[in-house]
Parts: structure tokens; sequence; C-alpha cells
């Protein structure tokens, strides 16, 4: 039987609906309306297409969201004092930078200049340091997208065997200390394993949920998952293809067709984990906008 397709496009609209619902509630209950500062640092055409996607998701949520473009030379005090600005602005809740950033800015230095109450991308160290000890935070957009997908979809994670092949710190480490955490949505038995595992095959075809994020076109191949496995794509993963218009398509980390063959569930690329990314991005932006009524309560 081929496999069920996890419509992440679907999921992710049913997800920015709840958020519209709640920025309504939040507005109407005389609440800020949630702003989001996305920081865009050079011209990479994959990123200013995410970027853009936000901004629309945003709009459509009731959300007000601003992109700051930043010249890929940029120095890094510069974008050090734009973000030191932006954690000033109480018109925005959240702020996002999208990674990578050019060579020349030490990622991690920019990522922990964001104020942690405003770090809807969940990749602050305080976030991921509160997440892996179970206390409140802001969850990782990817890797929570992942776990929605898996709830919304009927598939608990509780006692199952979760096998993650890549260990980014913004989608295989967070997403391994979510799935093993003790409450709802966690529970489960995680294994991370990387490209350079030994004997990856053996290990991945133990997985009840096999998780690719490598970002390597492809690599999952059908001899490397069990029947009836549910497999989570994370990859997007752009390749040249002369007969699209664009030049390109996009495609995962998993040999799609021959995959979805003995799979009992699959995630597509495009129309997969990418719009739930967005989709908690929006959530966790409403949120840092609830909590900034608390804290002024
Ligand atoms: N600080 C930071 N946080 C991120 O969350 C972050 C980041 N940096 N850097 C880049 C990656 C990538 N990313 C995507 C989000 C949505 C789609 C998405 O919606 N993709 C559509 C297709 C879009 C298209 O057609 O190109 C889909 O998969 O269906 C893709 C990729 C977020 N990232």
């Amino acid at each position: 039987m081929p496999a069920r397709v996890l419509n992440g496009n679907e999921i992710a609209a049913d997800l920015r609906e709840e958020v519209a619902t709640g920025v309504a509630d939040l507005v109407a209950s005389g609440g800020p309306t949630p702003g989001l500062a996305a920081v865009l640092v050079g011209n990479d055409p994959a990123s200013g297409v995410y970027v853009r996607n936000k901004g629309r998701a945003c709009e459509e949520a009731g959300i007000f969201s601003e992109i700051f473009y930043m010249p890929a030379h940029v120095s890094q005090a510069n974008l050090l004092s734009l973000i030191d600005q932006l954690n000033q602005d109480t018109r925005f809740h959240g702020i996002l930078v999208q990674l990578p950033l050019p060579g020349h800015i030490d990622e991690a230095t920019v990522i922990e200049r964001v104020n942690p109450v405003k770090d809807v991308d969940g990749l602050h160290p305080i976030s991921q340091g509160r997440m892996l000890q179970g206390e409140p935070a802001f969850l990782p957009c990817t890797p929570s997208g992942v776990q929605q997908v898996l709830l919304r979809s009927g598939y608990d994670p509780a006692g199952q065997h979760v096998v993650i092949v890549g260990r980014s710190n913004i989608v295989g480490k967070p997403l391994a200390a979510l799935l093993m955490q003790r409450s709802a949505g966690g529970n489960a038995t995680v294994t991370v394993c990387h490209t350079r595992t030994r004997d990856l095959p053996e290990i991945t075809r133990q997985a009840d949920i096999l998780v690719a994020a490598m970002g390597v076109p492809g690599a999952i191949s059908a001899d490397m998952v069990r029947d009836g496995a549910v497999v989570i794509d994370v990859g997007i993963n752009r390749v040249d293809d002369a007969t699209r218009r664009r030049g390109y398509r996009l495609v995962g980390d998993v040999d799609y067709e021959a995959v979805a063959a003995k799979a009992e569930a699959i995630t597509p690329v495009p129309g997969g984990i990418g719009p739930m990314t967005i989709a908690v991005l929006l959530s966790n932006t409403l949120e840092a906008a609830r909590r900034s009524v608390d804290a002024n309560r």
C-alpha cells in the first residue's frame, strides 16, 4: 500500500488559523498586536523566499511584521546594534535572524544578543537550555513543527523508537530533546545519527518514526526504512531541473517515491515540514505578545 501523505500545508493552515483566532482575541481584550521582526543578511535567494513567505503568513494571521535587510558585508557590530534596537522596540514581540549568516559573522554571538523573551525562533541558549530541562520555553520552529505533524496526524511518539538522522543545533539536537521529554508529545525513545554513523541503515531500519534532517538530497533510500515506518522529511534542497520554469526543483532528504512505497506515512517536500516551521513561528510570536502583557501587569 502506498504511504499516507501527511499534508504539511493543510496542518500548517489549521495551526495558522488557530493563531489568527488567538491574535484577534488578544487584541479584542486590549492586548497588543503581535509583532515580528525578521532580519535578513545578504541576498541568498532561498532565504529571501522564506522570509517573504513568513511576511505573508504573518499578515494573514493579523501579526505585524517587518523585514530588516542588511547587506552581505555588514559588520558584526552593526548587526548587533540592529538587534539591540529591535530588543528595545516595543512593536516587536519576536525577533528572527535568518540563518546561515555570512562567514565573517559569528552566529552564536548574534543569536545570544536577541533578548530571550523575544526569541521566537527558539535558538537562544536560554531557550534551548530551558527546553532541555523541560521548563516552559519557546520551542524551535522546525522541531516543534515535526512534533505537531506527528501529533495532529495521530502518531503519538510516546514509546516509539524515533531515529533522527542529522544533529544540527536548529533541527536534530533540539528535536531529540523535544521528543524524549517527559511530557505530552514526548516520551519517545530517541536515537540520533548522522552521515558518519557506522552501519547507518542498520539503525534507521529500527525506526518506528524516521526523521531525515541531514540536508543531503535523497539520502534516505528505501532499504534504510522498515515496512510501515512513519517518515518525516525535514530536508529542503534545490536541485537543478531544466524542465522547470525556475530552473530547479525542491527535493527532501528522502528518496520519496521508493520510500513512499513501503512507509505507513510520509511528509512530502515541498508541502511538508517547511510550512509547519512558519506556522510555529507565528504561534511563538503570539505567545511572546501574550507574555508581554503578563510581564507588564
Ligand atoms: N533563524 C532561522 N530560522 C528558521 O526557521 C530558518 C532559518 N533561520 N534559515 C533557513 C531555514 C529554512 N526555513 C524554511 C522555512 C519554510 C520553508 C517553506 O515553507 N518551504 C516551502 C516551499 C517554499 C519554496 O517554494 O521555496 C515548502 O516546503 O513547502 C522552507 C524553509 C526556515 N529556516
